[in-house]
């Protein structure tokens, strides 16, 4: 839309409100920066869009193609990764598991072309339809995990796998792709623990609200090939594995359970998970025994064969984000891209967070940011960064904080939903209580998308969800829907679904995205 319809649209849209020009259209040859306009309250239609199209060009930012393409580069018979060099004797193997991991198989396979033995990638079911092969690859495509949790397809290709890993040889080199959903995706129990009993305790863990460091502590300890044990299995070829973080902070050992990076958890590390939270007795027997004896790291001393190098992370996906809610007119700052904890926390912190900005923006810089009760000191420099955004909204449509990470859940009840879901729900129904609380006069329009880069929330098919106070309906319970888990169903109900973020899978993933707007009120 241009900039001159873009304006006389919000001056035909009531109520209105007078702002200067100044920091608005300045582009425009027709508005004179000191003239004055009147400009249309923002609505939840709008913000629900502009959020949207940062979720998306956040999801773009970190499409595998681009960040393989910037990252490798082949010149001669040598590879290089992030400046890392390594010399090909011969044409290399590559093997890959994880949501993002078949565009990083097919932009590998452009980059290496004849300097590539073989390609084998396991990938959730589905991958294939929305992302065809060309017909002259070498990639071997083996879909698996459904719903994003090990089944017999995925443990076939985790064998199979194995067996083109375990036969190199000195003078091979084998690329691993990885990225997030790869442990699912890679299920090899530790004999004499089958594939139904690992399920079991995953599936106990993680409705505990077992955050993914717990888990994959547990499943490095469960499996055959996690925790180094697949580059211990190369061995002695020269591995390279092309990383792509969906964990807080990218430790390379928790990522899709380190399949190439060895255990640095301390031996007793996974019981005390298991002992935390208070499943010692509810565990499969031979989960128990494996967790109990053994250790979680390959004998062997790998560290001049094996490098593990990170291609990308949330930090990409944040930045592209904050750069579309700039160019759509608001006050941005990235928040944290460090989120974590029980979702119903950090719904409570947004909210209030949220209506500390808005009493700053209507009151004055000398209101505190946290007079709702939100603690923004556990995000280094979070208070300066907003109060700097604050200060930059005049003019704008309001502010907008942007922030990455991982919530968990507890799931107690039945129905169906993911955490980024779950979160929009809370996050609307914490809104609402202070709303009641405060009673704001003239209020703003103020709204959360939360939702995950891989396109995929829990076990539905959607990404994620846009909450907000005034979505709660009297005719829908949301109380109920939220004490059964049943974040999905509330919001496919709620206006036939149109405040779901609907993607199907995306190809990528790093992690969830929150985008939080408070509405200027001028
Ligand atoms: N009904 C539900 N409501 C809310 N959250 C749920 C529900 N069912 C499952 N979950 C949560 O969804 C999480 C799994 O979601 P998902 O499959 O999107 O995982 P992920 O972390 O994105 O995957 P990966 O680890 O592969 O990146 C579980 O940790 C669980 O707590
Ligand atoms: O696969 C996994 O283990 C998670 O996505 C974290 O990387």
């Amino acid at each position: 839309m241009s900039v001159m319809v873009r304006a006389l649209l919000q001056c035909i849209r009531g109520p209105k409100r007078i702002v200067t020009v100044k920091t608005f259209y300045t582009s425009s040859a027709f508005l004179r920066p000191e003239k004055r306009i009147t400009m249309a309250n923002l609505t939840y239609e709008e913000t629900l869009s502009d959020s949207k199209a940062a979720f998306l060009a956040a999801v773009k930012a970190v499409k595998p193609a681009q960040l393989v393409k910037s990252a490798v580069e082949m010149k001669g018979n040598v590879l290089t990764v992030k400046g890392h060099a390594f010399h090909l004797k011969k044409p290399c193997y590559v093997v890959g598991f994880g949501k993002a991991v078949l565009e990083m198989a097919l932009a590998v396979e452009n980059v290496l072309g004849q300097h590539m033995q073989s390609g084998l990638v396991s990938v959730p079911v589905g991958t294939l339809l929305k992302h065809p092969i060309p017909v002259n690859s070498r990639i071997e495509v083996l879909e698996g995990a459904s719903n994003n949790l090990p089944d017999r397809m995925a443990e076939q290709s985790a064998a199979r796998i194995l067996k083109v890993v375990e036969d190199l040889r000195e003078d091979d080199t084998l690329l691993v792709l990885i990225s997030g959903g790869g442990s699912a995706l890679l299920p090899h129990p530790l004999p004499p623990l089958t594939l139904d009993e690992k399920l079991q305790v995953v599936k106990q863990l993680a409705n505990a609200g077992a955050d993914i460091l717990d888990l994959n502590c547990v499943r490095k300890r469960l499996s055959s090939v996690k925790g180094g044990k697949l580059a211990a299995a190369a061995q002695p070829a020269t591995v390279v594995s092309l990383i792509l973080s969906d964990v807080i902070g990218d430790p390379v050992d928790f990522i899709a359970s380190g399949p190439t990076a060895p255990s640095t958890d301390a031996p007793s590390a996974a019981w005390d998970v298991i002992c935390k939270f208070n499943l010692q007795e509810s565990l499969p027997k031979a989960a128990q025994l494996c967790l109990t004896s053994g250790s979680a790291t390959p004998a062997e001393d790998m560290q001049n064969k094996v490098q593990n190098i990170l291609i990308g992370n949330n930090v990409v996906a944040i930045n592209a984000a904050v750069e579309q809610m700039v160019s759509l007119n608001y006050s941005v700052c990235v928040l944290s891209e460090k989120i974590e904890g029980n979702v119903a926390e950090v719904a409570l912190f947004y909210a209030q967070l949220a209506c500390g900005i808005s009493d700053v923006m209507v009151n004055g810089s000398g209101c505190s940011l946290e007079k709702f009760g939100a603690d923004t000191s556990q995000f280094l420099g979070a208070a300066d960064r907003i109060r700097n955004a604050i200060q930059n909204s005049p003019g704008k449509k309001g502010v907008c904080m942007v922030a990455g990470g991982e919530t968990t859940v507890k799931v107690t009840g039945k129905g169906l939903g993911g955490r980024n879901q779950e979160l929009a729900l809370r996050f609307a129904e914490e809104m609402k209580n202070l709303d009641v609380k405060f009673k704001f006069v003239n209020k703003p329009v103020i709204s959360l998308l939360s939702a995950g880069t891989d396109g995929i929330d829990g076990p539905t098919n959607a990404a994620g969800a846009f909450g907000y106070a005034d979505q709660l309906d009297k005719n829908i319970n949301h109380l109920k829907y939220l004490l059964d888990n049943d974040s999905h169903s509330f919001y496919s109900k709620l206006k036939e679904g149109e405040n779901l973020i609907l993607t199907g899978h995306t190809g990528t993933n790093v992690m969830d995205i929150h985008i939080l707007c408070v509405e200027r009120k001028e």
